[in-house]
């Protein structure tokens, strides 16, 4: 048998002796660190990779001895193609141009290459051919890391404990070889045909969806095994009736398979695979209890595998006792990024206010129409942001408090393409395998890295590109610096979109659309567009793809400072020789108070620009505003302009807003305005929901501290009375204890305020 021989082949070196290997070291550190270029086709893991990761991590509770399984996988080959390999046979088995044995000791890197790949070649190993057919015809033909590094272990029976990227085949990792297990044997042939027969694979997954996704992979890949998937929300008489018929492989939740156990519909005495797909978040779902009890409920002669991202004191006493000598298998590193490859990350600064408009701004500008998923913490901001965008962009919620049945509608209709946004919770989207999904936004910070590292991860899969952005408000820039320290990774910051490109992507994205038009439809509509061309020429397609853009009114000018429609951003510079003492804040109101008084009144934050070489801030005006301001007679030395692009500007560190002393900072809340703010462009509902939305969520995320992440102490629904608490006192009064990271406006010195200024 091609297993007993392969560990046979198996060499069994220590941990040091890995280390001190140079060799193993760089392949390894190849295949950890190799960024993808322009990765595309699904194979491109592999092409990037090059070779299979070659080091197997031991963790403080795998075996002290950790095989290296590289000389037995190119065995496993070796014994299962021999002919092939040896060059016996080979055009009768494989044809002609199936392996090419004479360039495997070229020593060309182009024969190298292909030997890495041929060498992961899924056909060439000894699987069973069923098994071959179906996942080439789902366009799996190489193995992928992950897969690779599992496959020997587990077909040796080891116990294995694994740690991948998001996205890169860990389903298939521990699919492969248990299938191939299942269907080898002359028992195999026998249970096979047994009707009533008790499921010999148990797989464990913290939520519904990713039961079902393990459930599909493992379906579509053993079409001939029977696997039935078992979780809350549903119906139980569907799932206890293919148990009776008899089962091969479970997957689901541990909450209904205890249900099915304790009622004798399902009986796990035969389990010989156990699987524990997403371990560590087993334990943020609260399913702890419940795996326990079914661990015990398996016969103790069983191969285990654990899957996870992370290793808290749960998983690791989990893995003790119920493990035996385990094999560890790390492909992501502690201190490389935990990422995959491929996942383009963005951050861009935003306020409570302008959140929305700009997502549904990054939405269009990003996604180019594609798929993408916003992340929200609660299951109401998911509610009220799906809503918020569906006046723009086809979008839908899911989150747990929606029904089982209309979650896999949604699912199903994303997947589909018939929305292109989801707008999700966490739990309702951990470990969803959604093909081609474009953008990933993170409306609210995660609540630590690995949550980031997961909702990234939606995008980016199998070795395609992705993009992630993070948005954030000025006091959560240190969580964002953490982020970037604790997954590895660097964000590029970004501004939200100019209107320039939103209208640019919006004309694409209807082209795209366009394209989709029915040839039939189109002849009917053919001698009205003649005539119009021959009356506007290009006049009239535009005006189509306006209309059809959203924009059939011009779009109205947005701040740049915070993105609030009706608003627009102002520059004033002043020749050195013009300025009394220090250009500050209050420079800019006293200048706006001489030219204008009603432009005082009105401005919004005013930051100072970055540049020492020019005295000057930019600011806010109501669009109107701004327009009497801009035809004013200027004192001398003074220019002022719109402008579109913010220069770079004075530290914005101060958790409050500070600038404010001098601005409206509540303008949209002022009471005894006379003007009315809808008419001066405020989202009516859009800019004060938002607003209240986020105050009332502030609770709930985390209290960065320390720099460790940590999840604050009450419930995430009551939690914001604490952090709103919180921010209100340092908003309003300033938080005293700590220090202050901007420019005092009396001196224009850093590091303190004005009013705590030594030379006010
Ligand atoms: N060898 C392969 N070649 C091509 N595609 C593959 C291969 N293995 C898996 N895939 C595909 O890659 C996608 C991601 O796989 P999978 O969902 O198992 O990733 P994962 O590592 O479990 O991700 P997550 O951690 O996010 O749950 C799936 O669509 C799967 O069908």
């Amino acid at each position: 048998m091609a297993t007993t021989a392969a560990a046979a082949a198996t060499t069994t070196i220590g941990v040091s002796s890995l280390v001190r290997t140079p060799s193993l070291d760089i392949s390894t550190r190849r295949v950890l660190l190799y960024r993808f270029d322009k990765p595309r086709s699904s194979s491109s893991l592999l092409k990037v990779c090059g070779a299979a990761p070659r080091l197997f991590v031991p963790s403080a509770i795998a075996s002290p001895n950790s095989v290296l399984s590289e000389e037995a996988f190119k065995g496993f080959r070796r014994l299962s193609k021999s002919p092939l390999e040896e060059g016996e046979d080979e055009e009768e088995e494989y044809g002609s141009d199936a392996y090419n044995s004479e360039e495997e000791g070229s020593g060309s890197s182009s024969a190298a290459a292909g030997q890495d790949k041929d060498e992961l070649a899924i056909a060439s190993l000894d699987l069973p051919p069923q098994l071959v057919s179906t996942l080439e015809k789902r366009g799996i033909t190489h193995l992928f890391p992950i897969q690779r590094a599992v496959l020997l272990p587990a077909l040796e029976g080891r116990d294995i404990i694994a740690r991948a990227k998001t996205g890169t085949g860990k389903t298939l990792a521990f699919g492969i070889p248990i299938i191939k297990r299942l269907s080898e044997g002359d028992e195999w042939q026998r249970k096979s045909r047994q009707s009533g027969r008790l499921p010999r694979v148990l797989v464990l997954a913290p939520t519904r969806e990713l039961a079902r996704q393990v459930e599909k992979e493992i379906k579509e890949s053993a079409p001939y095994l029977s696997t039935v998937c078992v979780y809350g929300g549903v119906s139980y008489n569907i799932q206890k009736n293919a148990l009776i018929r008899g089962v091969d492989v479970v997957v689901g939740t541990p909450g209904r398979i205890i249900d099915l156990v304790n009622e004798n519909s399902l009986r796990l005495g035969e389990v010989q695979f156990l699987v524990l797909d997403e371990a560590d978040q087993m334990l943020a779902v609260g399913f702890e209890e419940d795996v326990e009890v079914i661990l015990e409920k398996l016969p103790s002669e069983r191969q285990s595998m654990l899957f996870s991202a992370t290793m808290p004191g749960w998983v690791k006493k989990l893995a003790r006792r119920n493990l035996n000598d385990p094999l560890t298998i790390d492909l992501v590193g502690d201190r490389d990024e935990k990422l995959a490859e491929g996942i383009k990350l963005y951050a861009i600064p935003t306020t409570a206010t302008s959140k929305r408009t700009i997502l549904s701004d990054l939405v269009t500008v990003y996604a180019k129409g594609g798929k993408a998923i916003v992340f929200t913490q609660t299951k109401r901001d998911a509610d009220e942001v799906s809503m918020a965008l569906t006046n723009s962009i086809a979008s839908e919620a899911l989150h747990g408090d929606i029904s089982q049945h209309q979650r896999e509608r949604t699912l199903n209709g994303f997947r589909q393409g018939k929305f292109t946004v989801l707008v999700a919770t966490d739990v309702a989207a951990r470990g969803l395998d959604i093909p081609n999904v474009d953008l990933i936004i993170h409306y609210e910070l995660p609540n630590d890295p690995e949550t980031f590292v997961h909702r990234s991860g939606r995008t980016g899969r199998a070795g395609k590109e992705g993009t992630a952005i993070l948005m954030f408000t000025s006091s959560q820039r240190r969580t964002v610096k953490s982020l970037e320290r604790d997954v590895g990774c660097r964000f590029e910051f970004i501004s939200p979109p100019q209107m320039q490109e939103i209208l640019g992507s919006s004309a694409e994205q209807v082209v795209a659309t366009l394209q989709g038009v029915h040839p039939e439809s189109i002849q009917y509509f053919l001698p009205t567009a003649q005539r119009l061309t021959d009356e506007q020429g290009t006049q009239a397609l535009a005006a189509a793809l306006a209309h059809l853009s959203g924009f059939s009114q011009p779009p109205s000018s947005r701040s740049l400072i915070n993105h609030e429609q009706g608003w627009v951003t102002l520059q004033l510079t002043r020749e050195p020789g013009y300025t009394r003492g220090f250009f500050s804040a209050r420079s800019v109101t006293g200048f706006l108070s001489d030219v204008f008084p009603a432009a005082a009144d009105e401005v919004g934050k005013i930051y100072l620009i970055a540049d020492e070489r020019i005295q000057g801030a930019v600011f806010d005006l109501p669009e109107d505003i701004a327009k009497e301001l801009l035809n004013k007679q200027l004192p001398p030395g003074n220019s002022l302009s719109k402008i579109t692009k913010l220069p770079t500007l004075q530290d914005d560190g101060p958790t409050t807003d500070n600038y404010g002393r001098f601005s409206n900072r509540e303008r949209g809340y002022r009471g005894g305005s006379s003007r009315d703010r809808n008419q001066r462009g405020f989202r009516s509902s859009g800019a004060r929901d938002s607003n209240s939305d986020d105050g009332l969520r502030r609770g709930g995320r985390v209290y960065r501290t320390d720099n460790s992440w940590s999840r604050s102490p009450r419930g995430s629904e009551d939690d914001w009375l604490l952090g709103s608490r919180r921010s209100s006192r340092s908003s309003s009064y300033g938080n005293r204890d700590r220090s202050f990271g901007g420019t005092c406006f009396n001196c224009g010195r850093s590091g303190h305020r004005a009013s705590d200024c030594p030379n006010k």
